[in-house]
C-alpha cells in the first residue's frame, strides 16, 4: 500500500509535527490517505546505532532509490560534537543504555562506538535522503504578500566598515585539483611520508565511468597566518570578529578550521595551558562552551579561566550569538552556520551583535574562499545602491547539485586532517596516480565525488525550471577553478540534450552571477540561479531571507532521480533559538508554511501512485487553503499574545476544511468535512483564546533532544475544543 512518510525530526519542527501532524491524519484517513512516521532525530539515531530503536534513516535511504518514495522531511539537527554530547547524557539519564561519546579512541571497542557516533554527526541526514537535485523556490503567492507586507532590510551607514575576510590563497579554492575518470575504477587515497612510508588513509573507494573527483588541501600554517591577520585587521579596525562556518554540513573540515579560530582568537591561552587543556580532553574544535565549563574540574581551572577572559578583553571585540547569556561566537561551531549568519548580517545592514547586545560593523571572516566572494559581492551591492526592497525586488530560486552525496557532501569520509607531512596522491587501481598534492602536518586534505547521472539530471531540472518559469538560469561555475571546469564541460556536453530555443542560459562564476542577478533583482527581474551543492544551500537561505525575510517559507522539493518524491519542508533549520522560547513562555514562532507547501506536492504523488483521486482533492482544496491562510496573515508572530505556530495550524485546519467542504469534486469529502468546518468556524474566537491563554508560563516537554512525547503532546496541543473537533472527526 502506498504512503506517505512524514518525519519526525528535531527542535523547532519537532514541536510543530506534534501539533501538525494529528490535523492532517484526521484529514487524510478520511480521503484513505494513509500516512506513516518517521523517527530520524538525533536522538532516534544514537538509540537506532545501538540496536535500541529501528533505523529508519537506512530504511528511507533505501526507500528514497525506489519510485515508490513519498516522504515529507522536515529540517532536522546536524550536530555538532557539544550537541551530540548533550543528546547522549539526555538518553543516558532516560536510562538508555548508550556509551560516552569517546573522544580519543584507542581500544577497539572504543573505536568502534566512535564510528556509530561519526555516522551521526554533521550533516548525516540529508545526503542519505537527498537522492535527487534541488529545486527550491519561493512560491508566487509567498513572493506576493512579501512585496505586500514588506519586511525591513536594513541601509549600510554611510561609511560601512564592513566587510569580508577571505584567504584567496593556499586555501580550499585554490589549491583544488579535478580529473573526470573515464571508466569504473577503484581509487585509494595514500600518503607518503617524507620517510617513505605509504599510509593508506582510504581504500576500496569506488567510481564510475564519467565520474568527477576532485582533491584539494587547505594550509594549516596560512590558515593560522591569515586568523592572526584578521584578528589584528578586526582590533586595529575596531570592528566586531565574526567567524562564518559551516561545520555542521562541512562536518569534518570544518570543526578543525573553527579549532583553528578559536586556537588563534586565545593563542596565549593556548600558549601556556594548551597541555593542561589537552590532557583534560577540552579541544578547541568544540568551542569555548565546552571548554569553559570543562576548567572547573582542573587544579588550575580559575587560573585558566582568568586567561581566557583576558584574551577577550584584550582581543577585537567578538561578535556574540546571545549577548544576554554570554555565548560568543566561538562558543558553539553549529552556533554560527554561514549560510544564516551571513544574510542575517546584510538584512541588518551589516551589522552584527556585540558583547553589550549593541550592534556593529564586523570583519565576516569566511576563511576559504570558494565562495566568500559571494557574500562580499552582496555587501558591495548594498552599500553602492542601497538596501533590496522586498516591495519591489525580483526573485531567485535555486537549483542545486545534490544528489547522491555530490561534490562536498560527499566529502567527509574522504577529509583528513594530515598526521605528517608528505604527498598525498588519489590512485587508480592500476596505480596510476590521479591526482597529488604535497601537505604538512596539520592540513585539512579533502575529496569529492560528483557523479555523472545527478549532473545529468541538475542540467535537465534547469532547463525545466527554466522553461516552465520563463526565467533566465544562470550556472554559479567558475572556469578557472578545477572542479567548477569539469563541471562546465558536462554542462556543454548536456544542454543540447534539452530544447532550450529562447531560453536564456549562461555560466557565469559566483561574483558576476551575484552581481547579475542582484542588478536583475533590483529591476524586479527574477533569475534562477543553477548551482553546485555548497552554494545551493547558501542561496537558499541569502535571497529568501533577503526577499521573504526568512527561508522558513520557502517550497522545497527533491525530485528524487529514481522516480519519487522527497518533500522538504522551508530552506530553514531547526531554529534552536525557537525551542528555548517554547520552555521558557509557552509561545513558537517556527512558521509551518514550509510544511504546508511540502504536503501540496506529495498529496498529489500520493495520487498518482495510489490511483486515489481523493488525494488529488486534498491537495487542489490544501493549496487554496494556504492561499488564504496568506491572504488572512495566519502565520505565528514573533511575540507573545499574538497567534503562534499552533495558532497557525488551527487557521490552516479551519480554511482546509472549510475548502473541502466547498469543492464538487468528491461529494462524499465534502459532505465529511462540512460538519467539521462548521464546528471550527463557529469555535473560531474559543479555540483562539485557548491557544493563547496558555502562553506565559514556561513550559515542560520533557526533554529536549528526546523529549516525552506525551508531554509534548500536551503543550503543543492545548486547546481542548480543537482536540476534540479533530480527534472526534
Ligand atoms: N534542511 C535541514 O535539515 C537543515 C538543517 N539545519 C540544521 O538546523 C540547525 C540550526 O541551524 P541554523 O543555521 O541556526 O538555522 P535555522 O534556520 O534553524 O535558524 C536561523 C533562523 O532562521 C529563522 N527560521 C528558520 N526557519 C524558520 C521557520 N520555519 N519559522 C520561523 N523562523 C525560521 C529563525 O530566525 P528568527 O529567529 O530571526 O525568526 C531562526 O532563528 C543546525 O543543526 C543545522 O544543521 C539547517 C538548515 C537546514
Ligand atoms: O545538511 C545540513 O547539514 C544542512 C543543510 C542545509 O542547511 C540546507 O539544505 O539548506
Ligand atoms: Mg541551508
Amino acid at each position: 500500500m502506498s504512503s506517505i512518510i512524514y518525519t519526525h525530526t528535531d527542535e523547532a519542527p519537532l514541536l510543530a509535527t506534534y501539533s501538525f501532524l494529528p490535523i492532517v491524519e484526521a484529514y487524510a484517513a478520511k480521503a484513505g490517505v494513509n500516512f506513516e512516521t518517521r523517527d530520524i532525530s538525533v536522538a532516534a539515531r544514537i538509540l537506532a546505532q545501538f540496536g535500541l530503536a529501528d533505523d529508519a534513516l537506512a530504511e528511507l535511504g533505501a526507500l528514497a532509490k525506489t519510485p515508490e518514495a513519498n516522504i515529507i522531511k522536515l529540517p532536522n539537527v546536524s550536530a555538532s560534537i557539544p550537541q551530540l554530547k548533550a543528546a547522549v547524557k539526555e538518553l543516558q539519564e532516560k536510562g538508555f543504555d548508550v556509551p560516552d561519546y569517546p573522544e580519543a579512541p584507542s581500544t577497539e571497542e572504543e573505536k568502534e562506538i566512535r564510528a556509530k557516533y561519526d555516522k551521526i554527526k554533521g550533516s548525516a541526514v540529508n545526503p542519505v535522503l537527498r537522492e535527487g537535485n534541488s529545486d527550491r523556490r519561493a512560491p508566487a503567492s509567498v513572493k506576493n504578500y512579501a512585496k505586500t507586507h514588506p519586511h525591513t532590510n536594513k541601509a549600510f551607514t554611510e561609511g560601512s566598515k564592513t566587510s569580508v575576510a577571505t584567504m584567496g590563497a593556499h586555501d580550499f579554492a585554490s589549491n583544488e585539483k579535478s580529473v573526470t575518470v573515464a571508466a569504473d575504477d577503484t581509487l585509494s587515497i595514500v600518503l607518503e611520508t617524507a620517510a617513505g612510508d605509504q599510509v593508506v588513509l582510504k581504500d576500496g573507494l569506488k567510481v564510475l565511468a564519467g565520474e568527477i573527483i576532485d582533491a584539494t588541501k587547505m594550509e594549516a600554517a596560512h590558515l593560522q597566518a591569515f586568523l592572526r591577520n584578521a584578528i589584528a585587521t578586526a582590533k586595529a579596525t575596531d570592528v566586531l570578529f565574526s567567524l562564518h562556518l559551516k561545520a555542521t554540513m562541512m562536518k569534518v573540515s570544518d570543526p578543525i578550521i573553527f579549532g583553528h579560530v578559536v586556537k588563534a582568537f586565545f593563542e596565549p591561552v593556548f600558549e601556556q595551558y594548551g597541555a593542561d587543556l589537552a590532557a583534560a580532553g577540552l579541544s578547541a574544535n568544540d568551542g569555548l562552551g565546552s571548554i569553559l565549563p570543562g576548567l572547573d574540574a582542573l587544579p588550575n581551572g580559575a587560573e585558566i579561566k582568568a586567561a581566557f577572559e583576558k584574551a577577550i578583553a584584550d582581543g577585537p571585540r567578538m561578535s556574540y550569538v546571545n549577548s544576554d547569556k554570554g555565548i560568543t561566537n566561538l562558543h558553539v561551531p553549529s552556533d554560527v552556520i554561514v549560510d544564516a549568519s551571513m544574510p542575517a548580517l546584510v538584512r541588518n545592514g551589516g551589522r552584527l551583535w556585540g558583547a553589550d547586545g549593541g550592534e556593529d560593523d564586523t570583519l565576516a571572516v569566511i576563511p576559504d574562499s570558494s565562495y566568500a566572494g559571494v557574500y562580499q559581492a552582496v555587501i558591495e551591492d548594498c552599500k553602492e545602491h542601497g538596501p533590496l526592497d522586498p516591495a519591489t525586488i525580483g526573485t531567485v530560486p535555486n537549483v542545486g547539485l545534490m544528489a547522491q552525496a555530490a561534490e562536498e557532501y560527499g566529502s567527509h569520509d574522504k577529509t583528513f586532517e594530515i598526521a605528517e607531512a608528505g604527498t598525498v596522491r588519489i590512485l587508480a587501481a592500476d596505480g596510476t596516480v590521479l591526482i597529488e598534492h604535497d601537505v604538512e602536518a596539520g592540513d585539512i586534505w579533502r575529496a569529492c565525488q560528483t557523479k555523472d547521472i545527478p549532473v545529468q539530471d541538475w542540467v535537465k531540472l534547469a532547463v525545466t525550471r527554466a522553461r516552465a518559469s520563463g526565467m533566465p538560469a544562470i550556472f554559479w561555475l567558475n572556469e578557472s577553478r578545477a572542479h567548477d571546469a569539469e563541471i562546465i564541460k558536462k554542462v556543454n556536453a548536456y544542454l543540447p540534450d534539452h530544447d532550450t530555443d529562447g531560453l536564456e542560459i549562461k555560466i557565469l562564476s559566483p561574483e558576476l552571477a551575484t552581481s547579475y542577478s542582484l542588478a536583475r533583482m533590483r529591476r524586479g527581474e527574477d533569475t534562477i540561479s543553477v548551482t553546485g551543492n555548497v552554494l545551493r544551500d547558501y542561496n537558499t537561505d541569502l535571497f529568501p531571507i533577503l526577499e521573504l525575510g526568512t527561508s522558513a517559507k520557502m517550497l522545497s522539493v527533491v525530485p528524487l532521480i529514481a522516480g519519487g518524491g522527497l518533500f522538504e519542508t522551508g530552506a530553514g533549520g531547526s531554529a534552536p533559538k525557537h525551542v528555548q522560547q517554547l520552555v521558557e513562555e509557552d509561545y513558537l514562532r517556527w512558521d509551518s508554511l514550509g510544511e504546508f507547501f511540502a504536503l501540496v506536492p506529495s498529496l498529489e504523488k500520493y495520487a498518482e501512485q495510489a490511483g486515489a483521486p481523493a488525494a488529488q482533492v486534498l491537495a487542489d482544496t490544501l493549496d487554496r487553503a494556504t492561499g488564504t491562510f496568506l491572504n488572512e496573515d495566519r502565520s505565528p508572530g514573533r511575540k507573545l499574545g499574538s497567534t503562534d505556530n499552533r495558532g497557525s495550524h488551527f487557521y490552516l485546519a479551519l480554511y482546509w476544511a472549510e475548502e473541502v467542504a466547498k469543492q464538487t469534486d468528491d461529494a462524499a469529502l465534502a459532505a465529511a468535512f462540512g460538519p467539521l468546518a462548521k464546528t471550527l468556524r463557529d469555535n473560531e474566537s474559543v479555540i483562539a483564546e485557548e491557544l493563547i491563554a496558555v502562553q506565559g508560563k514556561p513550559a515542560d516537554i520533557g526533554g529536549y533532544y528526546y523529549p516525552d512525547a506525551e508531554k509534548t503532546s500536551k503543550v503543543m496541543r492545548p486547546s481542548a475544543t480543537l482536540n476534540e473537533a479533530i480527534d472526534s472527526f
